[in-house]
C-alpha cells in the first residue's frame, strides 16, 4: 500500500530561531506525586505564545489506519537534513543477551545509556515483591493450576512468579465453562504468557487440526508470539504440539496448515481459512493481541470480524492490549460478548521504568544533526527510531550507515522476507538503531532496547496526537522491569502541542533536553537513568 499523502501544516519554521520552550514554561519534575504522575496534570499551563492549552483541545480519538501485514501509515513530511558528522561509539557488549525468541532471560535491572557507569540494581524479585508494582503477584504458577509440563516450560524460561496481569487473568481464562476476556496491562508486563497458557492448556493434543487461533497486527509480532508459545510448550512437544503460522509468504497455495495452534494475522489468515488451508471446525480460542488496534473499524477491525464469523459460535474470545480507547471498547465489549473485564486506569498505563525526555530542535532541518549529535555522544545497547514516513526511515538509515552506525530500517515497504531478515540482524544484535514507522510500534519485545526515539511525535491521519502509539512505541524499552529511556523531538508548534497533548494524557512530565548544550544533556541523561534504575515507583492496582 502507498504511502499516505502528507498532512499540510503550517510552515512556521522561519519564525522559529530559538527553540520552542524558550517562550514556555514547562512543569518540573518537583510537581510529580509518589506514583509519578503530575496532581495538576490538568491544569498545566505553558505560558508563552505556542499554548497547547489554546491550540489543542484534548482530540476524540480519530481511529488511524493502523499498521497491517505488509502496510505502514506515514504522514508527516520527510526529514530534511545536513550531514551530521559525530563519530559513532557502538558498543557490542550487548550481543551476549542477543534474543532470538523474545524471551531471554532478566538480567537484573539491564539497561540504561552507559552500563558500567550504573551502580544500582533493581532485581526483579525486588520488583515482583512490591504490590503496588504490576510485576506484583501473591501466587506462584503452580498454584494456578497449570500442567506439569507448562510449570517446566515456564521454568525453563525462568519465569519464577506470575505478574499481576499473569496471575488476575489466569484463572479467569482457566476455567469452565470458558468465558470471555478483555484484559489490559502495562507495556512489558507479560500479556503473550497468559493467553499463551491458556491456550496450551485448553488443546487437545491428539487432535492435529488447529484448536487456537491467535491474530496480531504484523508478521513480527506473529512471528514472536509464535516463537513464546513454542518456547512455553517445549516440553509438550514429543507429545505432538505442533504451532504454525499464517503470515504472508508463510504457507504455499493450497498447503494444509496443521497445528493446534495457529498465529497469524488477520488478512492471511482470513484468506487461508476461506480458502480452507486451516480447518476452523476444532477451534476453540480466538486470541487478539493488540486488540485494540486489531478492531479498529478503519483498520483491521472489519478483517477480524470476518475470521471470527468464520470460526464455531463457542469460542472463547480472548482480547489483549496495553491500550482500549474508549471508541473500541464499545466494538470489543460485542465482539467478545459478556466478557469479564481486567482494566487500568489511562493515569496508571505508563511503565514507570521509562523515562520520557523531549529534545526541543529550533527546526526540522535540525532534528537530523541533533540525531547524529545524540548517538555520537550516548553508547547505547540497541535502541528504535521512530519516523512517520517510509521515505524519512530509508534516509536516516542511509545516513546513519553513512556515519559508521550498525543501522537497519523496517517498514511495509519491504517483502515480508526482507522484514524477516532485517528484524532478525536487530534482535541478534548485529543492527544495533533500528529506523522504522509504526509498524513496529507494538508488541515487539527485544529486550536490549534501552532507548526509543519519537523522531516524529505520532500523530493520526488528522494530525491529532496519537495517545496509543506514543504508549506502545515506548513501550518497546522498560519491559519487565528493565528500564529504559523514550526521547521525542520536537521542532515546531504542531509537534510540540501534540507531544504536550499526549503527556496530559497520560499525566507525564518528560524532562527538557536542549540542543544547545550537549554535555548537560549528556549530564542529565546519565543523571536520570541512574536514578532510574533505583526508581521502583508504585502504580495503582488494577480494578477488575
Ligand atoms: N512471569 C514472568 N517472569 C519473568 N519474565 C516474564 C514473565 N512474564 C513475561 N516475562 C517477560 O517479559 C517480557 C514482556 O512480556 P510480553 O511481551 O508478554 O509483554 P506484553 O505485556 O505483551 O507487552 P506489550 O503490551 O508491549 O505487547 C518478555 O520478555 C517476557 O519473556
Amino acid at each position: 500500500m502507498a504511502d499516505k499523502p502528507t498532512p499540510t501544516e503550517p510552515d512556521t519554521s522561519a519564525n522559529l530561531s530559538k527553540s520552542f520552550a524558550d517562550r514556555l514554561t514547562f512543569p518540573t519534575d518537583s510537581t510529580k506525586t509518589t506514583n509519578g504522575t503530575n496532581p495538576n496534570a490538568s491544569s498545566f499551563t505553558p505560558t508563552g505564545k505556542f499554548s497547547w492549552a489554546d491550540e489543542v483541545t484534548t482530540p476524540t480519538q480519530e481511529s488511524e489506519e493502523k499498521v497491517e501485514d505488509t502496510s505502514t501509515p506515514s504522514k508527516s513530511q520527510a526529514a530534511k537534513t545536513d550531514d551530521g558528522s559525530q563519530a559513532a561509539k557502538i558498543d557490542d557488549s550487548s550481543l551476549d543477551m542477543a534474543q532470538t525468541d523474545g524471551s531471554t532471560t532478566f538480567t537484573g535491572g539491564s539497561g540504561g545509556l552507559e552500563e558500567p557507569e550504573f551502580d544500582v540494581n533493581v532485581k526483579l524479585a525486588d520488583l515482583q515483591e512490591d504490590p503496588n508494582n504490576p510485576l506484583y503477584s501473591a501466587k506462584s504458577f503452580s498454584d494456578l493450576q497449570l500442567p506439569d509440563e507448562l510449570l517446566r516450560g515456564l521454568a525453563s524460561m525462568n519465569f519464577r512468579k506470575p505478574s499481576k496481569i499473569q496471575e488476575r487473568a489466569l484463572p479467569l481464562l482457566l476455567k469452565n465453562p470458558p468465558s470471555n476476556l478483555i484484559g489490559q496491562s502495562q507495556s512489558g508486563t507479560g500479556k503473550t504468557a497468559a493467553f499463551t497458557l491458556n491456550m496450551l492448556s485448553r488443546i487437545d493434543l491428539k487432535v492435529k487440526n488447529p484448536q487456537c487461533l491467535v491474530l496480531a497486527p504484523t508478521r513480527e509480532l506473529a512471528k514472536q508470539i509464535a516463537g513464546v508459545v513454542t518456547l512455553m510448550g517445549t516440553f509438550l512437544m514429543d507429545q505432538g504440539l505442533e504451532i504454525s503460522e499464517a503470515v504472508p509468504q508463510s504457507v504455499p497455495r493450497g498447503q494444509q496448515l496443521l497445528g493446534q495452534i495457529v498465529v497469524g494475522t488477520p488478512g492471511t489468515t482470513m484468506d487461508m481459512i476461506k480458502r480452507r488451508q486451516i480447518d476452523v471446525r476444532a477451534m476453540k480460542v480466538l486470541t487478539l493481541d493488540e486488540a485494540d488496534n486489531m478492531l479498529d473499524q478503519q483498520g483491521m477491525g472489519d478483517q477480524c470480524q470476518r475470521v471470527k464469523n468464520l470460526l464455531p459460535k463457542t469460542v472463547q474470545v480472548v482480547l489483549f492490549s496495553a491500550t482500549f480507547p474508549p471508541e473500541v471498547l464499545d466494538f470489543a465489549s460485542r465482539f467478545a460478548p459478556k466478557a469479564n473485564e481486567l482494566r487500568l486506569e489511562v493515569q496508571n498505563l505508563t511503565v514507570k521504568g521509562i523515562k520520557q525526555f523531549y529534545l526541543d530542535c529550533s527546526n526540522d532541518q535540525e532534528k537530523y544533526n541533533a540525531l547524529v549529535k545524540f548517538y555520537g555522544l550516548m553508547t547505547i545497547a540497541s535502541s528504535i527510531i521512530f519516523v512517520h514516513r517510509r521515505d524519512t526511515a530509508a534516509e536516516i538509515e542511509r545516513r546513519m550507515m553513512a556515519e559508521g552506525h550498525k543501522a537497519a530500517m523496517l517498514s511495509g515497504a519491504l517483502e515480508g522476507e526482507e522484514r524477516d531478515r532485517v528484524f532478525s540482524r536487530f534482535r541478534s544484535g548485529e543492527a544495533k538503531v533500528l529506523i522504522t514507522t509504526n509498524v513496529l510500534a507494538r508488541g515487539i519485545d527485544v529486550q536490549t532496547v534501552t532507548m526509543v526515539i519519537n523522531y516524529d511525535i505520532p500523530e493520526t491521519f488528522g494530525g491529532r496526537p496519537d495517545y496509543e502509539t506514543y504508549l506502545h512505541r515506548i513501550g518497546r524499552t522498560g519491559r519487565f522491569g528493565r528500564t529504559g529511556a523514550a526521547l521525542s523531538f520536537v521542532h515546531d508548534p504542531k509537534s510540540w502541542n501534540n507531544l504536550m497533548a499526549i503527556c496530559k494524557h497520560f499525566g507525564t512530565e518528560p524532562m527538557r533536553l536542549e540542543t544547545d548544550d550537549w554535555d548537560a544533556v549528556e549530564k542529565k541523561l546519565k543523571a536520570v537513568m541512574k536514578n532510574q534504575r533505583n526508581a521502583v515507583q508504585s502504580e495503582e492496582p488494577m480494578a477488575d
